[in-house]
């Protein structure tokens, strides 16, 4: 297998006395495609917050490389990228002006590469207009951008597919599968039937209408069930 990035172990999560997912484990190595599935409110999105060290209402460990997450911390967190299910664009600046305040103490990043990473995510000739103005697919794409400049080695997406049209799906698709062969993780959630080869799966409440919140890891070929 390869290296271990991010190891969860005996994961635990309620919400307002719901358990939403308990005994989760799993390990995210570089060089894999994860996606977190499960019916609406089951989990996903807290579980990538937990992950993402945005939510710290779980019990259980977290490892970054073999040790607890949250002792090496800032170590994690330049080493991740996370994009959440809003685009978390500002609606006042353009695309370029929002790639820069994303990337504001992170990367050091030439405005030639910014409108290279605009085009390629199929906003050349919007990378001015105030992102208001753009779509909801479009106002996506420019979050996505992110993606096509990023050094972290792992990237974290939460239905990172919305909005997007047939073709940014395809290239969306692409680009993630690039990635994991180029050595990253990849994790994300999406209600997109997606075909990406040889992807792990973490499928969150399996057994929520028997009133059992329980999980399912399934490593691409290999399942644990809890
Ligand atoms: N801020 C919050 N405070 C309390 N409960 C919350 C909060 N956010 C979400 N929840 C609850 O946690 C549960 C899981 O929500 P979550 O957003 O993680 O689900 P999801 O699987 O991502 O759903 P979807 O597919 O609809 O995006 C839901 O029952 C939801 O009501």
């Amino acid at each position: 297998m390869s290296e271990p990035l991010l190891q969860a172990v005996d994961l635990q999560c309620e919400r307002d006395d719901r358990e939403l997912f308990r005994a989760l484990n799993f390990t995210i190595a570089a060089g894999t495609l994860t996606r977190v599935e499960g019916p609406n409110g089951s989990g996903k999105t807290t579980l990538l917050r937990i992950l993402a060290g945005l939510n710290d209402s779980f019990s259980g460990r977290l490892l970054w490389q073999g040790e607890p997450r949250d002792a090496r911390r800032e170590e994690f967190l330049r080493n991740l990228l996370y994009i959440g299910h809003r685009p978390g664009i500002k609606p006042l600046l353009t695309p370029i002006e929002n790639l820069r305040g994303l990337l504001a103490g992170r990367q050091q990043v030439a405005d030639t590469v910014l409108r290279q990473a605009l085009e390629g995510t199929g906003l050349a000739g919007y990378q001015d207009v105030p992102c208001r103005n753009l779509s909801a697919g479009q106002q996506r794409r420019v979050a996505l951008a992110r993606l096509l400049i990023s050094d972290e080695p792992l990237w974290i997406l939460d239905e990172a597919f919305t909005a997007l049209d047939f073709h940014g799906v395809e290239g969306l698709e692409r680009l993630l599968v690039e990635r994991a062969a180029n050595g990253g993780a990849v994790v994300v959630t999406t209600h997109h039937d997606l075909r990406l080869p040889d992807i792990h799966r973490i499928v969150l409440g399996a057994t929520a209408v028997a009133g059992d919140h329980g999980a399912t890891c399934q490593q691409a070929g290999e399942a644990h069930a809890h």
